[in-house]
């Protein structure tokens, strides 16, 4: 048993919040994303907010919000992390982090070779990086799509300056696969875990965290 860290993220309902929790998480993830089939409202979030055990952080994840949504969204919903999953500059980064005092993970799209040259700099200003696989062009979503990229592209490539999770396309099945080549010690997933876009499985979470630190 390793102790790699596991975030599920797009959770909906306060049994998902227990699925997660009873089987290991450290991290779960709450959507604040129109389009997603995992969107939760500020209401929503903050009524299961209260649910998640003690030493489960709570993540919230949000694409280019503005200050008037996070200032009610961090009001309400009690968070130990903001992920930003849009376009956020470094600069927007650094604010956001400053502004609502809270670590702030930057997710990085992945597609090719030429993407890892942004992770050092949002590395400057970020608490966590999220390395994810850059959508498909006809997506309608920057993220919780299924598609993985090329894990090779960070073989040999592990020790940035800052915390990283692996994310894209992650299920049981490759997870192992996924940490022996890049060395990741924190992996996130949404769609791997569901029988249907939106909504959790709990036997697949449970084995996708026991695959993940097996
Ligand atoms: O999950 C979503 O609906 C979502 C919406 C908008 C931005 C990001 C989203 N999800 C994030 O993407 C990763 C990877 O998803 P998947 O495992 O490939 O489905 C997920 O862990 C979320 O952090």
């Amino acid at each position: 048993m390793s102790d790699v860290r596991v975030k599920i993220c797009g959770l909906r309902t306060v049994a998902d919040v227990m699925a997660a929790a009873d089987a290991g998480a450290s991290y779960i993830g709450f959507v604040f994303f129109a389009k997603s089939p995992r969107n939760v409202t500020i209401e929503k979030a903050a009524a299961l907010a209260v649910e998640v055990p003690m030493g489960v952080a709570k993540v919230a994840l949000v694409v280019n919000a503005d200050d008037a949504f996070l200032d009610q969204l961090t009001a309400q919903v009690p968070l130990d992390m903001l992920q930003l999953h849009g376009s956020e500059t470094p600069q927007r980064v650094a604010d956001v982090k400053a502004r609502y005092g809270l670590p702030v993970m930057k997710a990085i799209g992945i597609s090719g070779a030429a993407d890892l040259d942004k992770i050092d700099t949002y590395a400057a200003v970020a608490d966590q990086l999220l390395i994810d696989a850059k959508p498909p062009k006809d997506a309608n979503l920057p993220g919780g799509n299924g598609n993985a990229f090329d894990w090779n592209l960070l073989a040999g490539r592990k020790y940035w300056t800052k915390p990283w999770m692996l994310a894209g396309g992650l299920t049981m099945d490759n997870v192992a696969s996924a940490i022996a080549t890049t060395g990741a010690t924190q992996v996130d997933l949404s769609s791997g875990v569901e029988s249907s876009p939106g909504v959790k499985d709990p036997a697949l979470i449970k084995a996708f965290i026991a695959a993940a630190q097996a």
